[in-house]
C-alpha cells in the first residue's frame, strides 16, 4: 500500500514555499512516499488592514492548522517557528525542526544601503514592534509606519514609494528569491531578531508513531537547542508576535548563547540581556534570563503593552 502523507499549509507564497521545501525533503527522505498539501486561510491572513499588535491573538496563523490535524484533514503542519506560540494544545506536539536559515532581519530600500543613510523623516515600514523599537531607539528620527500583508506585497509597498525602506526577514525573502532586494542584513546587536525566526517547524498529533516515523529525520539538533532556548526565553516572559521582544541563540559546540530584548514599541526603552551556558541546560538559560529581564523592567513594560491590547 502507498505511503500517504498531507501537509496542513497556509497559503501565502512564503507559507506554501516552505510546506512544498517540506514536502520535497519527506519525498527525498521516503521514496514512493506520496506527500499533498491542503491549503487554508487562516484568521491572520483575513485581517489584513490593522496592526498585528492590535489584532492580537497568539497564533493566529496557527489555529486553522491545528484544527485541520485534530479533524483528521491533515496530518502535519508546516510553521515557521516565528509564528508559532510557545503553549500547543492538547493532543498536538512539535517534535521537529528543519535546519535554520539565516535568522536575521534584513534592511531592503531602493535609495539606501543601511539605515544610517536614511535621513531625518525617511519613512520605514515595518510590522514588527520589536523591529520598530530597535529601529527607532538608535535611529529616532525615522518615521515608522505599519507595513502588514505578505513578503511580496510588502516589497510592493515599498516598491510603489510609500516607504523609503522596509525590514523584513532574510529568511523569507531568500526562500521567495528576493535575496538580490536585501541592501544588508542587520546584525544581532542592530536588531535582534525575533524568537525563531528563520526556523521552520513540524507539529502533528501526538502519539501518531506513523507520522513520527516519516518526519523524525528532518530534525535539526542544533537549530532544536536554540530554538529550546529562545522559546523558554518567550514562555517565561509570557511573549507573542504583538510584544517587542527579541531573543536570539547561538550554538558553538556544547556553548550556548542566548540573547534577549524587551523593549518599548517606541524605542524609548530597551532591556537587554545574556546568558552562556552547555547546550543541555538551554531551557534554564531561557528562564534565567527571562528572569533577568522581568527584574530589570521588562515586566511593566509588557503589563503595558498586554494593558493596551484591545
Ligand atoms: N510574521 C510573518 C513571518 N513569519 C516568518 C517570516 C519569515 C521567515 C522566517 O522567519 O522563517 C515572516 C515574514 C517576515 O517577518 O518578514
Amino acid at each position: 500500500m502507498t505511503e500517504r502523507l498531507r501537509i496542513a499549509t497556509r497559503k501565502s507564497p512564503l507559507a506554501l514555499w516552505q510546506a512544498e521545501h517540506v514536502a520535497e525533503r519527506l519525498r527525498a527522505a521516503h521514496p514512493g512516499l506520496e506527500v499533498e498539501l491542503v491549503g487554508l486561510s487562516t484568521q491572520g491572513d483575513r485581517i489584513l488592514d490593522a496592526p498585528l499588535a492590535k489584532v492580537g491573538g497568539k497564533g493566529l496563523f496557527v489555529k486553522e492548522l491545528e484544527l485541520a490535524m485534530i479533524d483528521g484533514r491533515a496530518d502535519i503542519a508546516v510553521h515557521s517557528m516565528k509564528d508559532v506560540p510557545v503553549d500547543f494544545p492538547d493532543g498536538l506536539c512539535l517534535p521537529v525542526i528543519l535546519e535554520r536559515e539565516d535568522p536575521h532581519d534584513a534592511f531592503v530600500s531602493t535609495r539606501y544601503a543601511h539605515p544610517s543613510e536614511l535621513p531625518p523623516g525617511a519613512r520605514v515600514g515595518t510590522s514588527s514592534l520589536r523591529r520598530q523599537c530597535q529601529l527607532a531607539a538608535r535611529y529616532p528620527h525615522l518615521l515608522i509606519g505599519s507595513l502588514r500583508g505578505n513578503v511580496n506585497s510588502r516589497l510592493a509597498k515599498l516598491d510603489s514609494g510609500e516607504f523609503d525602506a522596509v525590514i523584513l526577514a532574510a529568511a523569507g525573502l531568500k526562500r521567495l528569491g528576493f535575496a538580490a532586494r536585501i541592501r544588508c542584513v542587520l546584525s544581532p546587536e542592530e536588531s535582534l531578531p525575533a524568537i525563531g525566526q528563520g526556523a521552520i517547524g513540524i507539529e502533528c498529533r501526538s502519539g501518531d508513531t506513523r507520522v513520527r516515523a516519516l518526519i523524525d529525520v528532518l530534525d535539526d539538533a542544533a537549530t532544536h537547542t536554540r530554538l529550546r532556548a529562545e522559546r523558554a526565553l518567550n514562555t517565561r516572559l509570557q511573549g507573542g508576535c504583538q510584544v517587542p521582544i527579541g531573543g536570539h541563540a547561538i550554538l558553538d559546540g556544547d556553548a550556548l548563547w542566548l540573547r534577549g530584548l524587551v523593549g518599548e514599541p517606541d524605542g524609548s526603552r530597551v532591556i537587554c540581556g545574556e546568558r552562556r551556558g552547555a547546550a543541555s541546560e538551554a531551557e534554564a538559560l531561557g528562564v534565567q534570563l527571562a528572569e533577568e529581564l522581568l527584574a530589570r523592567g521588562a515586566d511593566a513594560i509588557l503589563a503595558r503593552v498586554f494593558g493596551n491590547r484591545n
